[in-house]
């Protein structure tokens, strides 16, 4: 049997290289162009791709490609025409679960943060311009007893959801906006009688606090735009973990710059890693760049689960964590 031999487009953690490396030969190449990565996945040296979440890979270049699969170190696939990808018989793999604590913490730490202007307060210490407690400074908006509202009540949509519950929320959610369906009880397991499903007009509008935590696709590509932003409650705060484009961020920048809401956290942006020049202007915005998942011990899992995807689709074989389509 020929020896396996396997592009990673980025370094990942261990196990991750170690898998590969006991599997077949591994070039790590940490920073390729698009151009560059074209070349490599349509040269023919390579059986798989472990890409990032940022690596292209459009019907085009699935055409062309020369490999068996791609194996994506992250949960969502939008960088992937999954669609293009089967068609020309390219398997492709994800790592769902393992990153959900890690991505629900780091929401709940934007809606806290942008609520309580964790991120403002912090700059005001540095520039030495603390001169002791004052009733009025730095004044922001609790979350108890406060509305939550959730888009997309998946995975970590749910991770979410239990932790707001121990801050004293009220949840409620729309599983596909616009398209609203029914969630079981079943699926919502223990999440069952502590929320609220409501259409998606009455999530925007009734919502002290709205995370997003759908997938990016065309259906959700700016579900939050300019019209939905008048329609929050000015003392809104919208959070962002799960994709740029599912807001659109001229139209955020407005909101926040004219009061129509209070604040935003967002993880995610549309032109990553280009940022809206208007949002770092804006003190209620509290920004991160794009670390949902990055905590030790969550990265070695996708590390782990990435590299096994890696190996199953380089020796023809179903990868342990699909992505279906
Ligand atoms: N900021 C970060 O570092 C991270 C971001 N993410 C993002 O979070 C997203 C959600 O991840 P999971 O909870 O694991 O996904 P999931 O697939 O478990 O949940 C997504 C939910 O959104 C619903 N949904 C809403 N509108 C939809 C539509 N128009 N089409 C299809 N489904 C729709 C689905 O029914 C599902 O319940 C990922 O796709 C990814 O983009 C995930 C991990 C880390
Ligand atoms: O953005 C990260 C992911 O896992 O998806």
């Amino acid at each position: 049997m020929s020896t396996l031999r396997f592009l990673v487009t980025q370094q990942i953690p261990e196990p991750g290289p170690s898998i590969l490396r006991d599997a077949g030969d591994v070039e790590i190449r940490s920073g390729m162009s698009a151009e560059e990565l074209r070349e490599a996945v349509t040269g023919g040296e390579y059986d798989v791709a472990l890409s990032q979440t940022s690596d292209a890979f459009s019907a085009e270049l699935l055409g062309e490609a020369r490999i068996r699969g791609i194996a994506n170190y992250g949960v969502g696939y939008n960088n992937i025409d999954v669609a293009a990808a089967a068609q020309h018989g390219i398997a492709v793999g994800n790592t769902p679960d393992v990153l959900d604590d890690a991505t629900a913490n780091l929401a709940v730490l934007l809606l806290l943060g942008a609520a309580r202007r964790a991120h403002e307060a912090s700059e005001f210490l540095r520039a030495a311009r603390f001169e002791g407690l004052r009733p009025g400074l730095l004044v922001g908006q609790d979350v108890t007893g406060a509305t939550l509202g959730i888009a997309g009540m998946g995975r970590i949509g749910k991770a979410v959801a239990r932790r707001a519950l121990g801050f004293g929320m009220t949840v409620q959610f729309t599983q596909r906006p616009p398209h609203d369906r029914v969630v079981s009880d079943e699926e919502l397991g223990e999440l069952a009688g502590h929320v609220t499903q409501v259409p998606w007009d009455e999530l925007v509008a009734t919502s002290d606090y709205l995370s997003l935590h759908v997938p990016l696709t065309e259906q959700t590509t700016h579900l939050v735009d300019a019209d939905v932003l008048r329609r929050m409650k000015s003392t809104a705060v919208l959070v962002n973990t799960a994709r740029g484009p599912v807001v659109d961020e001229k139209a955020l920048v407005h909101a926040l710059r004219e009061g129509q809401i209070f604040a935003a956290g967002l993880d995610v942006f549309e032109n990553e890693p280009a940022v809206e020049p208007g949002l770092l202007e804006l003190p209620n915005a509290f920004l991160l760049p794009h670390i949902g998942s990055a905590e030790a011990g969550t990265r070695a899992g996708m590390a782990r689960m990435a590299a096994e995807n890696a190996v199953a689709m380089a020796r023809g074989e179903k990868p342990p964590y699909p992505v279906e389509v």
